[in-house]
């Protein structure tokens, strides 16, 4: 996309499972440039699907750690190319997926503080890190740790009171257990742990950038409502980790100038601030400008659904977060493992590949698929704990097969039947002035959308770039240059645009589905204990 010179601007960056984007974002918050590196087909030399590698054990999942500086010089040098004119750009901030970690060599900040402008980063950064694949939220390889760490602190509900979750497989802390306790010389040999979000900023600051207290929020290692590291999880998870974390900063921070790197290989202005970046769900809350009583759906690699909460509430499942625009406040999230990469799937096999064939199937199914209903979880779900793929007719029996269309509609119709379900169990209510903000990839999908405000019963509204964690990272950039905790995010943000409505639930949703849910979670309760009972 061309750049229109003089604009004054922030970046938003989103280092996600599959891409990194960047939006810039002028003076009265309009977007006016957008671009992105996919991982798997601009960068096919890293061997990604998806962005990731699933090791062989199934459980192990991680990114490259390289992959992710080289997708930043790409994407730097295509908008050199453009003739992006990088002096108009005030501050900028930054999202990454959530829970993975980097791991900086001993001896790294020194290489990142006097970088070369006439090198990429990827050549100067290649012996930085003690483990060149990094732990990713996709992984579900540290349940010994998670035991290990609930039992450390009183139990999982313990764990919940104090860091927002119990443990939880993906999240940092037993991330870091993990690899302390498989390969501890790596772990002593790494001078800095980072959050992916707080490793994009280093790499803009030209050294190591505090982790927010949002992202924090997703390690099981920060008290929420003090905004301190716990010790009792720190001793647990593995020695001096504290030293190799920093001390955790509000979200709306100004964390330093840009590197001279950037502002001599790219003319970026020395006084362009970077504002700490954080988790891209969190970012997406920024972006979307969530109000209290709204439901946020991201249906991104992974899908999500959040809201802002004034008082945390935690629970045995779900998370509550630090919220990322107002350090007085949380934002609760649930986290869905199946999202995109299993709509791909059924796509490939029902649709032929075929996203305008995947959607004339809604089209042509109806609401309630005639009692047909689907699991479909080809990787171990996050909520709930169930892995394959399991349908039922309309007597609640069994089957193995639906045809074409009505196993799209069965997907489509029991991912969200999931959300509004495990969203209600914790205790979030759809009122009548509810709205669904909807983002992620799959949000171009008015089909898929039209489900969703069918099974919600609540108007669906998206904004004009399905990039809300980019659009978001820019408005916290202009926060952050604006005095950050001292300024209102919503005074901030007022003139950005309005989400415009894309779908309101067709008439009889609502008979539907009150039928439809109670007997998807009955049916959704007896996989569990189906699943739980080899082990009793
Ligand atoms: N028209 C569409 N219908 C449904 N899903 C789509 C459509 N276009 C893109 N997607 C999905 O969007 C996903 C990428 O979403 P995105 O939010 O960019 O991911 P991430 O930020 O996790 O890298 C792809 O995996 C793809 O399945
Ligand atoms: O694990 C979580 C949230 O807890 C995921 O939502 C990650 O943050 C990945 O995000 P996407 O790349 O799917 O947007």
């Amino acid at each position: 996309m061309a750049e229109r010179a003089g604009r004054r601007c922030c970046l938003g960056w989103d280092f996600s499972t599959q891409q990194v984007k960047i939006v810039a974002v002028d003076a009265e918050l309009n977007v006016f440039y957008e671009d992105s590196v996919h991982f798997d087909t601009d960068l096919p030399e890293f061997g990604t699907q998806g962005g990731v590698h699933v090791h062989k054990d199934r459980l192990t999942v991680t990114s490259p750690v390289l992959m992710w500086v080289q997708a930043l010089d790409l994407i730097l040098e295509k908008m050199k190319a453009s003739g992006f004119d990088f002096s108009q750009v005030l501050a900028l901030s930054g999202a990454g997926q959530q829970h993975g970690s980097v791991y900086w060599k001993t001896g790294a900040s020194l290489v990142l503080s006097s970088l070369s402008p006439a090198l990429p980063l990827c050549q100067q950064l290649q012996a930085c890190f003690s483990i060149s694949d990094c732990p990713i939220w996709m992984d579900s390889s540290t349940t010994a740790q998670c035991r290990q760490l609930e039992a450390a602190v009183g139990g999982a509900r313990a764990l919940s009171c104090l860091t927002g979750s119990r443990a939880y497989e993906r999240f940092t802390g037993n991330q870091i257990a993990k690899l302390f306790q498989q390969n501890p010389e790596a772990y002593s040999n790494s001078e800095r742990i980072s959050l992916v979000s707080s490793f994009a900023a280093s790499l803009f600051l030209g050294g190591y950038s505090p982790i927010d207290y949002s992202d924090g929020s997703g390690m099981n290692l920060l008290q929420i409502q003090e905004k301190v590291w716990s010790q009792a999880c720190l001793g647990a998870c593995a020695p001096d980790l504290e030293e190799k974390l920093g001390s955790p900063v509000p979200s709306c921070s100004v964390v330093g100038a840009i590197s001279s790197y950037y502002v001599q290989r790219y003319g970026f202005l020395p006084t362009c601030q970077v504002v700490a970046f954080t988790g891209d769900n969190p970012a997406s809350l920024a972006g979307m400008r969530l109000e209290e009583g709204d439901f946020a759906v991201s249906l991104g690699t992974s899908d999500t659904l959040f809201l802002w909460l004034q008082e945390p509430m935690p629970a045995l499942e779900g998370h509550i977060f630090c919220n990322p625009v107002d350090v007085q406040y949380y934002m609760a999230l649930l986290c869905f493992k199946n999202g995109s990469l299993i709509r791909e799937k059924i796509r490939d096999e029902s649709a032929s590949g075929s996203w305008n064939k995947f959607s004339k199937a809604l089209q042509s199914t109806e609401m309630g698929n005639n009692g047909n209903l689907g699991f479909y979880f080809d990787v171990m779900e996050i909520t709930p704990e169930i892995i394959g793929r399991h349908r039922f007719n309309a007597e609640n029996i069994e089957v193995s097969a639906f045809p074409g269309d009505v196993e799209i509609r069965a997907l489509i119709e029991g991912q969200f039947m999931a959300k509004r379900i495990h969203a209600e169990g914790l205790g979030y209510r759809v009122m009548p002035k509810t709205k669904i903000l909807a983002t992620g990839g799959a949000s171009h999908n008015k089909d898929i959308l039209q489900v969703l405000a069918d099974v919600f019963g609540a108007p669906v509204y998206v904004m004009d770039t399905s990039s809300s964690a980019c659009v978001g990272s820019a408005y916290r950039a202009f926060h952050g240059l604006a005095g950050g905790a001292g300024v209102a995010f919503s005074e901030v943000a007022k003139s950005a645009p309005r989400p415009s409505l894309a779908a309101t639930p067709s008439p009889g949703a609502s008979q539907v589905y009150e039928a439809l849910l109670p007997r998807y979670a009955e049916l959704e309760q007896r996989i569990l204990s189906q699943a739980r009972r080899p082990l009793e």
